[in-house]
């Protein structure tokens, strides 16, 4: 019995350190951007949706320290500001070099309302004059969330993720080609491998699986980046997508854990997943690195350039989705 107890514990100790070590010494990804580059970003304005939480939140504070002009675009205000003020503490804090436009050192927060979910809150968005938009960030999403329907009556994970985005792109690209060279960054995800466009019913109003139709949202933000890059050729404004890894953030606030087992997969996350920070450095790379410049319509994962499987690369799905997204958001000229 006693042996029995022993080994017990011994085993419980060993698979504790083991998770622990993957945790300090696993595969993470180098941090990008150490002291030296504070002012790589120096005067420029980048725009991040869903920047009040998890990667967002991580690379506004990243791209920030490296004296951007960042535009936090949130659904909540009073939170994104709670957040925005939280953000200027930490860089002060860490004796980070001194915010404001005219500081010279880091750069400025800014927190303005954007709901992905409303055509109308995203056109409003727009219209509020921006003197220049160097970097766009596509970050906002929303994962396996039971059947829901945006304000405009789409399935919510598509309306968000896909549609409310290819609105706010395509209103924004008269501000960045006029600031290029610019850049998008879009951020999808490897679960795109599990989705398919089924244009009979982009809604899922037949047939609602929350797994497929995120797979399928991430699938459309790949297919849009393709079929904009192509669009944007000779422009200087570039576009990329990119997978993060899978990051510890609030975005799994849909799926339901049994209240006893939420500790283990606390555990399994701490253990196994990135940080918001880690999973963040592929966004910061395509934001800011003179390594991507004029790279465009390319995937990548880990700061690197990713191979993406044919339905992803597929250019009649690209141009239909196009055309259709046109149609569902209103803009079709
Ligand atoms: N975490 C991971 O492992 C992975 C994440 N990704 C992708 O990374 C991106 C960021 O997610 P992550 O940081 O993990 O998750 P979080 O849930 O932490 O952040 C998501 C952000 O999107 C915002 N958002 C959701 N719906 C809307 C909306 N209608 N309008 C405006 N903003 C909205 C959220 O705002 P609010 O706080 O108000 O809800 C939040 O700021 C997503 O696109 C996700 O698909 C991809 C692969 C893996
Ligand atoms: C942190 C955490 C969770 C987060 C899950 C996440 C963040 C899932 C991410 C999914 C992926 C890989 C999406 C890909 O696009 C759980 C398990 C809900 C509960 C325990 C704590």
């Amino acid at each position: 019995m006693a042996v029995a107890t022993v080994a017990a514990l011994l085993a419980a100790l060993g698979g504790a350190l083991w998770l622990a070590a993957r945790r300090f010494v696993g595969p993470s990804v180098q941090r990008l951007h150490r002291g030296g580059d504070s002012g790589l970003m120096h005067g420029k304005t980048v725009l991040i949706t869903g920047a009040n939480s998890g990667l967002g939140r991580a690379t506004a504070a990243e791209l920030l320290r490296l004296g951007a002009r960042v535009i936090m675009g949130c659904r909540d205000r009073t939170r994104a500001e709670e957040e925005a003020g939280q953000l200027r503490r930490e860089i002060c804090q860490a004796g980070g070099p001194e915010l404001g436009p005219d500081s010279g050192g880091a750069g400025e927060l800014v927190v303005k309302e954007l709901d992905l979910a409303s055509l109308r809150s995203v056109r409003s968005f727009c219209q509020e004059e921006e003197p220049r938009l160097d970097v766009l960030i596509n970050n906002a999403g929303i994962f396996q969330c039971p059947y829901m329907k945006t304000e405009d009556g789409f399935e919510m994970q598509f309306g968000v993720n896909h549609l409310g985005h290819f609105l706010l792109t395509n209103l924004l690209l008269g501000l960045l080609k006029s600031s290029a060279p610019s850049r998008i960054v879009v951020v999808s995800s490897k679960l795109y491998k599990y989705g398919d466009i089924n244009f009979e019913d982009l809604n899922s109003e037949q047939n609602y699986n929350k797994s497929f139709c995120y797979s399928r949202s991430k699938l459309a933000n790949i297919l849009f980046t393709r079929e904009l890059a192509r669009r944007l050729e000779g422009t200087n404004v570039t576009v990329n997508a990119l997978h993060p890894g899978v990051v510890r953030t609030n975005l799994g606030r849909h799926i339901h854990i049994p209240l006893l087992v939420k500790p283990l997969f606390n555990l399994v996350s701490w253990a196994f997943f990135k940080t918001p920070l880690e999973g963040a450095q592929t966004s910061i790379y395509l934001a800011s690195s003179p390594e991507v410049e004029g790279v465009s319509g390319k995937y990548f994962g880990d700061c690197k350039e990713e191979e993406l499987l044919p339905k992803a690369m597929d250019e009649s799905v690209a141009g239909k989705l196009w055309d259709v997204s046109e149609v569902m958001v209103g803009i079709l000229k």
